[in-house]
């Protein structure tokens, strides 16, 4: 399995996954035009030099090295809010207050705003459900903390997944159902093919600008608020071991949660390290006596070398550690584009029980 940045040869592919990832998955929707125009936006991001974070989107893939096929996909915004704006319902507390009489009540209330303009934004990770296995689901969430760690310069100090909030299978959001009854005329699946081909200005036009008490709402609406869909409760417990944490901002559209870490405090980024590959043609990699110093005690590593247009990344624990340098066979060297001496970026992966893993990598399938 091999990450790389996606290219305009992808397009079928990822047309045919916007299509599985269903209404919710709001960065990858299924329209031709939009899609190309993502991967091209995608490789200009790449290729562009970057002093401060602008509206740079970076897509990977999720590559099958011995068929080809491509398994999954996994994106970051360098900038939300860039283009433009980011909304979210913030929750609050308003309490009414009366001394003279005695009485106090205190309520929760759904504000619109725009508080995470200029974050950089971990989205788009879908792994296609006949390639679900060990180790991918992980490979596809973590190799962003290392792009990030390895490029800072082209991402904010802080971070935010949007998670996908409840629906079910047919499209219907009870929070959305709320909405629509009193506000918006129009179905889930129009509100956010609207939103995730980039007509937002209907936000403004139509949505509720004023506080908004949940109390007033149907108990179905209320129940849902900063809940996640069934499929995303394992990517939020991944987020949540990295250390992301929900400050009460919810979707406008479905109320899943946004969690936000700083960069600096996400866990791949403090626990992988930046080093040196050393090719070794010695053929030592078939003999034994390797495994005790290889990393983690799973022996398994997350392994990127450090380039933007031609990044690659893989989990391997085909490799060691020696004195700061990573010994790879001249094999691994070739399939992540690293050349001896070439600065490169690890992360030691501590052991999963196998069904763990399991459990990981096939339910990650529909992430955020
Ligand atoms: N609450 C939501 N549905 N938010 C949108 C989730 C979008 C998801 N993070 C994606 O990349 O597409």
């Amino acid at each position: 399995m091999i990450i790389r940045p996606i290219t305009d040869k992808d397009l079928d592919t990822l047309f045919q996954i916007a299509e599985e990832s269903g209404p919710g998955f709001t960065s990858l929707m299924p329209d031709r035009d939009a899609l190309a125009k993502k991967i091209d936006h995608s490789t200009a991001s790449f290729e562009r030099k970057v002093i401060h974070p602008a509206d740079e989107h970076y897509l990977f893939v999720l590559e099958d090295e011995a068929t080809g096929d491509v398994m999954g996909t996994t994106g970051i915004e360098a900038n939300a809010g860039h283009t433009r704006p980011l909304y979210h319902f913030r929750r609050n507390t308003v309490t009414h207050h009366s001394r003279d009489l005695d009485l106090r009540r205190s309520e929760e209330t759904l504000t619109r705003c725009n508080h995470y303009t200029g974050y950089s934004e971990i989205c788009s990770l879908y792994l296609r459900p006949e390639f679900r296995r060990a180790n991918a689901g992980k490979l596809l969430s973590r190799v962003r903390f290392l792009f990030m760690a390895l490029h800072p310069e082209r991402f904010s100090h802080n971070i935010i997944a949007e998670m996908r909030g409840v629906s079910d299978s047919a499209g219907q959001s009870p929070f959305w159902n709320w909405l629509r009854a009193h506000f918006v005329d129009m179905e889930f699946s129009q509100a956010t093919h609207l939103v995730g081909t980039g007509y937002t200005d209907f936000i403004d036009e139509l949505m509720p600008s004023h506080p908004l008490y949940t109390c007033l709402m149907s108990q179905e609406a209320r129940t849902v608020l900063s809940q996640v869909h069934s499929q995303t409760r394992p990517a939020l417990r991944i987020l949540e071991a990295e250390g992301f944490q929900h400050k009460g901002f919810i979707d406008l559209f479905d109320a899943g949660p946004t969690i936000e870490c700083a960069l600096a405090g996400i866990r791949s980024v403090r626990a992988s390290n930046a080093c040196r590959a050393r090719v070794d043609e010695s053929g030592a990699f078939g003999k034994t006596g390797f495994g005790h110093r290889q990393h983690g005690d799973s022996g398994q590593t997350l392994i990127t070398n450090a380039g933007t247009t031609d990044f690659r990344a893989t989990i391997t624990t085909d490799t060691f550690e020696e004195s700061g340098d990573l010994i790879i066979s001249p094999a691994l060297a070739d399939k992540l584009h690293l050349q001896d001496g070439d600065p490169s970026r690890i992360l030691p992966l501590s052991q999963a029980r196998p069904a763990q893993t399991r459990t990981t990598a096939m339910e990650l399938s529909y992430a955020y």
